[in-house]
């Protein structure tokens, strides 16, 4: 009955088995393998799998198993989740010991870590950009933010007792290259903030590996994120899932080591330059990595409970929403709420990969999850999201009623001139629409570029341009949209407020009122207390709605 068989040349005996299958674990004449067997005198008997080692010529069984069982635990050792953590996160040394202490208290996750810059670097290194168009090349290193952006890092790399050569020497000479040619593209601002999450990856990269849990750090755009050239807004292509799965899991397949990606940042696929994502776009990084790689979960580690009925910063009463789809997360981001990126959900959606919103600050908090769908049998209101200075336009037609193409040429005016629409509302003869100026190329346009739509519209219609208007969105189960829009409107006609403009989106869970600028905290704060407060929070405010429906 006994068999015999080679190993990489090694003749291990003994072993009662045929060997079917073969995984190596490393190279030379010290190894250790996966083997899976079949008893060669009972064939129908499970398959078995055997850990074996081999040190100079010895092989030692040190596991043996139905490879069922041996599969469970071969699982552990694949990458679970990404683990996105935002600038609040990592604000300080002391905040970056607390996340490596989080991801530690998860000893079966094998995540991949995504980070953004420490707080408020993404800011000063942009500011000091600016500076350091006007202030001469003599001047640089007196450019407050960069001393700033410095001394934070350089306390944070003693404090978490790492190296400080992670801190790139390279930003000031940018400065100074931007000192000399007075001007700031598009591409060199986004290579300028790179500096931020290059070096908050590095730190914590390094603190991980000093304090024995073996991390990689990973600069997106070398590890496959590719993206358009669109600088400070480009957006991902379908060739960096591919790219990204290669690279991370060929990598984790031959050591083990917690892969910490920098968030943010990608390659441009012509330029090959360094792109950005967008403000907020660490958590887009994450849900693609996620996505490219099949994992189970994506967090996301935020300074809130998670998603919250409405931002904490307009009223503090704000609770958290326990349970939401991907089409509600990704309206309320688009309308504005700075939670998550406004197409974060797009991978995570398209990979059906639940995304949970967690705060660093309180983990044992619940958070939220986001997940396809889920039971809207009681639910009514999920969260009310503003968004301000945006600017509206009445378009009336100068031709009768009845003229056909009116619509298609207004919208080919806004396709012609690249300005994206948020809000439409129609009749035949008229069009409502609302503009978001922080799409506009550049904040010094945005008059000009105002001034020229109204100019091209002008030829085919009467335009009403008004500024200083907001964008209430109302997000949750359009299918109670009567309910919704009852009540909205018996606060707001309480409160004095007129509604200037309304759209229930093809999207089913928005509803969007515009209303002047100066009103629009009130309305939120009035609408919240209504909906989440008055007898109780949304899911349960449907009970009572079911009752009197
Ligand atoms: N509906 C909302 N729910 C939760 N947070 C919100 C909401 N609207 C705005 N916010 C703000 O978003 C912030 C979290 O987003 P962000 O600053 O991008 O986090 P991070 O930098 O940690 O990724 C919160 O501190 C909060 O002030
Ligand atoms: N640092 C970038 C990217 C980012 O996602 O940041 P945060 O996760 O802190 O929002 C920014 O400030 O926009």
């Amino acid at each position: 009955m006994a068999t015999s068989m080679h190993l990489c040349g090694v003749r291990t005996s003994g072993l009662a088995l045929n060997s079917k299958r073969i995984e190596f674990g490393s190279k030379g004449l010290n190894f250790s393998a996966l083997v899976f067997t079949r008893n060669i005198n009972h064939p129908r008997r499970n398959t078995r799998a055997l850990r074996v080692t081999c040190e100079a010529g010895r092989v030692e069984l040190l596991e043996r198993k139905d490879s069922e069982t041996f599969k469970l635990n071969r699982s552990e050792k694949k990458l679970t989740c990404v683990m996105k953590f935002g600038g609040s996160s990592v604000a300080s040394a002391e905040r970056m010991k607390q996340v490596a202490n989080l991801i530690l208290s998860f000893p079966d996750e094998k995540p991949v870590v995504v980070l953004s810059a420490m707080a408020k670097t993404t800011n000063k290194l942009l500011m000091a950009g600016e500076k350091a168009v006007r202030c001469g090349v003599t001047n640089v290193d007196t450019i407050e933010e960069l001393s700033i952006i410095k001394e934070l890092h350089i306390r944070t790399a003693h404090e978490l007792g790492v190296g400080t050569a992670v801190i790139a020497e390279g930003l000031e000479q940018l400065l100074k290259g931007i000192a000399m040619m007075k001007e700031l593209t598009l591409r060199t601002r986004d290579y300028l903030v790179s500096f931020g999450e290059c070096m908050s990856t590095r730190l914590f990269a390094a603190y991980l590996n000093k304090i024995g849990h073996k991390a990689r750090q990973y600069d997106a755009f070398e590890m496959g994120i590719i993206t358009t050239d669109d600088f400070t807004n480009a957006d991902i292509l379908e060739a960096t899932y591919p790219a990204v799965s290669k690279r991370l899991l060929g990598d984790w397949s031959k050591e083990n080591a917690v892969p910490v990606v920098t968030g943010f940042l990608g390659k441009g696929w012509r330029s090959c330059a360094v792109t950005t994502l967008g403000r907020g776009g660490s958590d887009l990084t994450a849900t693609t990595i996620g996505k490219a790689l099949g994992l189970r979960e994506i967090q996301v580690w935020k300074d809130v409970d998670g998603v919250l009925t409405c931002d904490p910063n307009i009223y503090c009463g704000a609770q958290p929403v326990p349970h939401l789809t991907f089409d509600e997360a990704a309206e309320l981001a688009y309308f504005g709420a700075q939670v998550l990126h406004p197409l974060s959900m797009r991978p995570a959606r398209e990979g059906n990969i639940p995304v949970r919103v967690k705060n660093s600050y309180n983990p044992t908090a619940p958070g939220t999850v986001i997940t396809r769908s889920r039971d809207m049998s009681k639910a009514v209101l999920t969260s009310i999201v503003l968004k301000r200075n945006v600017t509206m336009l009445d378009i009336t037609s100068t031709r009768m009623l009845g003229q056909y193409g009116f619509l298609a040429k207004v919208f080919s005016t806004f396709e012609k001139l690249g300005i994206s629409v948020d809000v439409v509302a129609t009749s035949e003869v008229s069009i409502s629409l609302t503009l978001d100026p922080s799409k506009f190329c550049s904040k010094e346009l945005i008059q000009q570029e105002l001034d020229h739509v109204v100019e091209e519209l002008e030829k085919i219609a009467i335009v009403n341009l008004l500024q200083q208007r907001s964008i209430i969105s109302l997000i949750g189960n359009v299918q109670r949209s009567s309910f919704i829009l009852e009540k909205g409107f018996r606060v707001l006609r309480t409160n004095g407020i007129n509604v200037q403009m309304i759209s229930q989106g093809a999207s089913k869970v928005n509803i969007s009122l515009i209303v002047n600028d100066d009103e629009a905290e009130h309305c939120v704060k009035a609408l919240h207390s209504a909906f989440f407060e008055t007898g109780a929070a949304s899911e349960s405010a449907s009970t009572y709605i079911v009752a009197s429906s």
